[in-house]
């Protein structure tokens, strides 16, 4: 009798069950052959989309894109899971995202509202996904001031200083008698990078010699949380076992990374608050972004202190906005840079002809001496280290595309499309697109030393437009200075090609297990 109930119950869950994946197939089908606009592109199914193109693909996102690219065109659309987004491989379509007044840009957001980003938590915060435009704009102008050219100074200096100490440290590992040094480069870069972020936009003297594998691995593993919880709808994520497990793992990061951040901005306003009531002038010293926005949040202080600040930003900051613009600047300006710098030596170890040129610039600038402080005046006259930069984010961009989405209807490569359309910016495709570069495969750094020939928005180093990277000017002082330093001094080779781990999804490309020789050019370091 029981079984025979049981047995009943079990039927009609099963049917119930049908019913519901029916309902959900129809309504996946019905949207698909409504959609506006049907673009080339792999057709797709539901719940994995044309994920399953990448079949051939599987742990070449590269080879995949280029794949599509070729079958499909210039103008395709793919479904990531349930979403469509269309895919833009040539400069002349990328006019209309790059708008940079907020009043006539129609695709102010990157993600828009996502119910994945909002369980993430950084939906409403900071800049990279905040889909709040009111919250996102004096964000934004907050990173737009603290990131002014008048601002580089401090910059130079903390690269110039972070240089010697990273350097002091390698030759603690020299071996005189060999005259060759060997380093992990990967991992001394980030460290070299996340200690120049956090004394610039944090105030934090972080020695290089600090372990920071398990902050590192926190903004990684927040990084791939990006995907997932865009991907991966609600039910997926929490419902079906092992997708269930690795949410559980990403969200565990996430109260850790923020925590972490929190611990910073609390013990801040705490050192803020003990100076002001003490009176010791230590708070008027905190230029740092972090402390700017503890004391825009600090109302009473705000007129007295930040000069430099627009009067637009006097207003208090909550916690989680300060949580929110913290992350992203540790996040945006840590790995990005750092990364890029290896695509360069990469490139570079593989291409002695060209390194043998820039040394003849750097000679050029900084004659016998191999130690001075570098400039601004030094770095503006490197044109050519410019055009090897330019052609190393032209073939291997640390960032593949960046995405958009409409909050209005407006037209892109002569198609009119509905609010909430969604876009990628494919900056690989559009970097290798043949009709914008000749022997597009080929590595050329002279391409860039007549720019005339460049067409407008065919190399997009930091994108553009009202969400373009606010610390571009930074990273360009990481990455000059870093280059330079390097290479006046040093000869760079790859140990063994084959132990480098690269790693490369749908966003983001980068190295780990880099290990380099370095000897030095002129004369044995002592
Ligand atoms: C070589 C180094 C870097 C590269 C190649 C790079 C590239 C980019 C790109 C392509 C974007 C997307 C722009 C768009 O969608 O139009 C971006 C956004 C962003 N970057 Fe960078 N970036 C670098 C360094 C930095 C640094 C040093 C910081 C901060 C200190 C930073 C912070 C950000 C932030 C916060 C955003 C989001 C902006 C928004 O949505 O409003 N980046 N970056």
């Amino acid at each position: 009798m029981l079984s025979i109930f049981f047995n009943k119950i079990l039927g009609d869950l099963f049917a119930l069950l049908t019913l519901i994946i029916f309902i959900y197939i129809f309504n996946f089908y019905f949207k698909y052959f409504k959609r506006p606009n049907p673009l080339p592109g792999p057709f797709p199914l539901p719940f994995i989309g044309a994920l399953y193109t990448k079949r051939g693909h599987l742990s070449d996102t590269k080879a995949w894109m280029k794949w599509l690219n070729e079958s499909y065109g210039d103008l395709f659309e793919l479904y990531i899971a349930n979403n469509r987004v269309i895919h833009i491989c040539k400069a002349e379509y990328v006019e209309k995202f790059f708008i940079y007044s907020s009043k006539d840009n129609k695709f102010p957001h990157r993600f828009g509202h996502s119910e994945g980003l909002k369980e993430l938590g950084n939906n409403d915060i900071g800049l990279l996904a905040n889909a709040n435009l009111e919250g996102w704009k004096s964000s934004r102008l907050f990173f737009n001031s603290m990131f002014l050219p008048s601002h580089s100074e401090r910059a130079y200096d903390a690269a110039n200083k972070l240089w010697k100490e990273m350097e002091s440290n390698w030759l603690s590992n020299y071996n005189n008698s060999k005259n060759v040094l060997e380093i992990d480069m990967s991992d001394w870069i980030r460290r070299f990078g996340a200690s120049m972020i956090f004394d610039l936009n944090l105030g934090i003297k972080m020695p290089l010699m600090q372990d920071n594998k398990k902050l590192f691995s926190m903004l990684d593993m927040f990084m791939a949380s990006f995907e997932w919880f865009i991907v991966h709808p609600y039910w997926m994520r929490h419902y079906v076992p092992p997708i269930r497990a690795h949410t559980k793992r990403l969200l565990k990061n996430r109260d850790d990374l923020f925590a972490f951040i929190l611990k910073i901005i609390r013990e801040r306003r705490k050192e803020i608050e003990n100076s002001l009531i003490s009176k010791d002038g230590n708070a008027e010293k905190m230029k740092d972004m972090l402390s700017m926005m503890i004391m825009s949040n600090t109302s009473h202080i705000v007129d007295n202190l930040t000069d430099d600040l627009n009067p637009e930003l006097k207003r208090s900051m909550t916690e989680r906005e300060i949580l929110g613009n913290v992350l992203d600047s540790v996040f945006g300006g840590t790995a990005t840079a750092t990364s890029m710098f290896i695509h360069i030596v990469h490139m570079l170890t593989k291409n002695p002809n060209v390194v043998n040129r820039f040394r003849q610039e750097l000679d050029s600038v900084f004659g016998e001496d191999h130690e001075r402080p570098i400039t601004a005046h030094d770095l503006s006259k490197l044109k050519y280290c410019d055009a090897i930069i330019n052609e190393v984010v032209r073939l291997n961009h640390v960032l593949k595309l960046s995405a958009r989405v409409s909050t209005e209807r407006e037209e892109v490569a002569g198609y009119t499309w509905p609010a909430g359309s969604a876009f990628h910016i494919n900056f690989e495709r559009i970097h290798l697109n043949k009709s914008h570069w000749k022997d597009p495969e080929v590595f050329n750094p002279d391409r860039f030393m007549n720019n005339d020939n460049v067409t407008k928005n065919s190399l997009i180093q930091f994108g553009g437009g009202t969400r373009m990277c606010p610390g571009r000017k930074y990273a360009t002082i990481m990455l000059k200075g870093m280059m330079t330093m390097l290479y006046r001094k040093y000869e760079v080779e790859l140990v063994c090609e084959e132990d480098i781990v690269y790693h490369r999804d749908y966003l983001f490309a980068f190295y780990n297990n880099f290990i380099t020789k370095l000897s030095p050019i002129h004369k044995q370091i002592s």
